[in-house]
């Protein structure tokens, strides 16, 4: 290179599987992204509470969007590659090759997804034990960790698919371990949902009580004895097969993993937030609680020693930032509940060809609507006498519960576009009013929260964002770049290629404040007022329940 050059570029590869797609960015050191492409998964729902998925189904996807995204690079310049997945469970037989997880033996449906509740069951057998492992999973486990459908399939597929296991892994690191043939997995998804302890390790008395003795006996293998901090580099980075298939070169760094609300809480929990009038500034980075809102919404507080909130996963010790711990509040169903209200409402079809007239998303046009229909009041009045209750797939924090149902009251006979413009505003604002829950159970164990992060899909529409500001009465901070769970995997890729010391160094230098959504505090009494109707449907809803089983 002559005298005045310039070094060139680093670039890093974030590939992010969600729910419904996948999505891959490259991204420079401070955290631009370049270029984005994205890609539709296949879901199955085989039965009521099953969702299955496959796991070659979204490699090639992983593929699809990796190719894009690099294109017209030059590849030598590609540093680190690093992924983030939802904490789906992938089964393979010894040889790698997948294995049916369904009654119909379909191979190809290889993964349990994240949402899947059919080990009621076996997660209620597992909360009976009342395992010391428990205390690390907010006191209850749930329905839609590991360790349940694990043992689900030895009790309802022993022959197709458990005597034949050779590996199951979380999502993220079954991408990891396509990468690189490497199968060690990330610390995230071994702590955040199987039960290991970043200190002591695998406890064998809680496999041995629940019925899963055959772990212990092979000292893990099958589910990981092996285990990194995400970010750490793994093998000999990409193999010239994945690397084939990604169209990046061999050898480059591959990341350990995390779970995809962990990278959202890395992309954006790190930023540096001078200058923007925001009361964290100057505060611990513990002030602050990062927000992943897409199919679900996760709540990532992290603390300098341990904090037990019931109802609230974790503890986890270094599963996000390391040296932090983390603990993660969530509501299962946020994204989906919305696009649920709005697609079975009977306006639905009236509002797709007005928003098509318009060149407008659904949402975009919603919340136009609203605006006309609000007259001079604040939009959020509107549903003074309409109220909904989230919990259509259960609760999963703070009160720990699948048996809740979600709940609307103050229907009226009328179905037309305007209601329907007001039950998605009272379905947003009960997603807020949850996560107001969630900070007051969190805050009550010690937690000090001031300021929201919010990313993720939902965290593009703006009544959402400005829904939370407003219901929890804190300010929002949206990243500079949207995608920021993708500058997340970024980020590992980053550490992974040793062009940042540690993680907190990457996250710094990548993630940057965009726009902070402040609370209308006028506002404030109304939204008091939904928050006391919103903690009665719930007691009520359990009223109903000991009236029905009363003998
Ligand atoms: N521009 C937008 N405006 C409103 N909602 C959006 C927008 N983009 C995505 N969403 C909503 O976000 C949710 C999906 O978020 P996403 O982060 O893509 O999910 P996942 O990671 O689970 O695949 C969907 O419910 C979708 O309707
Ligand atoms: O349990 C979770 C994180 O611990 C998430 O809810 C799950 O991974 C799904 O994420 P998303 O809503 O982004 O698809």
């Amino acid at each position: 290179m002559s005298g005045g050059e310039q070094k060139p570029e680093r670039y890093y590869v974030g590939v992010d599987v969600g729910t419904g797609s996948v999505r891959a960015a490259l991204v420079d050191q401070s955290g631009v992204l370049l270029a984005f492409a994205d890609q539709p998964i296949k879901k199955w729902e085989p039965q009521f509470n099953h969702h299955e998925q496959s796991s070659e189904d979204i490699w090639a996807a992983c593929c699809v969007v990796t190719k894009k995204v690099v294109q017209g690079i030059d590849l030598n310049q590609i540093r680190g590659l690093g992924f983030d997945a939802t904490c789906s469970l992938v089964v393979l037989d010894k040889q790698f090759h997948p294995l049916p997880v369904n009654q119909e033996g379909d191979s190809h449906r290889n993964v349990i997804m994240w949402l899947d509740h059919r080990a009621v069951s076996q997660v209620n057998r597992i909360n009976e034990t009342k395992h010391s492992v428990l205390q690390y999973v907010g006191g209850v486990m749930s329905v839609e960790m590991q360790a349940p459908k694990l043992l689900w399939l030895k009790e309802n597929l022993r022959e197709t698919c458990w005597d034949k296991a050779g590996h199951f892994f979380d999502l993220p690191d079954f991408l990891s371990w396509k990468a690189t043939g490497v199968t060690a997995r990330s610390l995230c998804s071994l702590v955040c949902k199987w039960t290991y302890s970043a200190e002591k390790g695998w406890d064998d008395s809680f496999w041995k009580m629940i019925g899963l003795e055959d772990f212990v006996a092979d000292n893990y293998s099958k589910i990981g004895n092996q285990v990194l901090p995400p970010g750490a580099s793994l093998g000999n980075g990409l193999t010239p097969e994945a690397a084939r298939d990604l169209g990046l070169l061999p050898g480059i760094a591959v990341a350990a993993s995390l779970i995809d609300a962990h990278a959202g809480g890395l992309g954006v929990i790190g930023a540096d937030v001078r200058g923007h009038g925001l009361v964290c500034e100057g505060q611990p980075v513990t002030s602050r609680l990062a927000v992943i809102c897409g199919t679900s919404s996760c709540h990532m507080g992290i603390s300098k020693d341990p904090i037990f909130v019931p109802g609230v996963w974790g503890p986890y010790f270094s599963a996000m930032v390391p040296g932090f711990w983390l603990n993660e509040g969530g509501q299962s169903v946020t994204g989906k509940l919305i696009d649920h209200m709005v697609q079975g409402h009977a306006a639905f079809p009236e509002l797709q060809v007005k928003a098509t007239a318009r060149c407008q998303s659904i949402y975009a046009y919603l919340n136009s609507h609203l605006d006309l229909i609000k007259k001079a009041q604040p939009v959020g009045f509107l549903t003074v006498d309409l109220h909904v209750w989230p919990d259509f797939h259960g609760n999963r924090s703070p009160l720990a519960d699948l048996t809740l149902k979600g709940m609307v009251t103050g229907l009226k006979l009328s179905q037309d576009l305007d209601d329907l413009a007001i039950l998605y505003l009272a379905t947003v604002q009960a997603i807020a009013l949850g996560t107001r829950f969630i900070i007051e159970a969190m805050e009550a164990a010690g937690h000090s929260i001031s300021t929201l992060f919010l990313c993720g899909g939902l965290s593009k529409n703006p009544l959402f964002v400005q829904m939370h500001a407003d219901i929890t009465g804190m300010p929002v901070v949206l990243s500079q770049e949207v995608e920021s769970v993708l500058v997340g995997a970024a980020i590992l890729g980053a550490c992974a290629s040793g062009d940042f010391a540690s993680v907190q160094e990457a996250m710094a230098k990548m993630s940057k404040v965009g726009k902070v959504v402040f609370p209308r505090l006028q506002d404030k009494k109304y939204y008091d007022k939904k928050y006391q109707v919103f903690l009665k449907l719930v007691e009520h809803q359990k009223e109903y329940l000991a009236i029905m089983n009363d003998d």
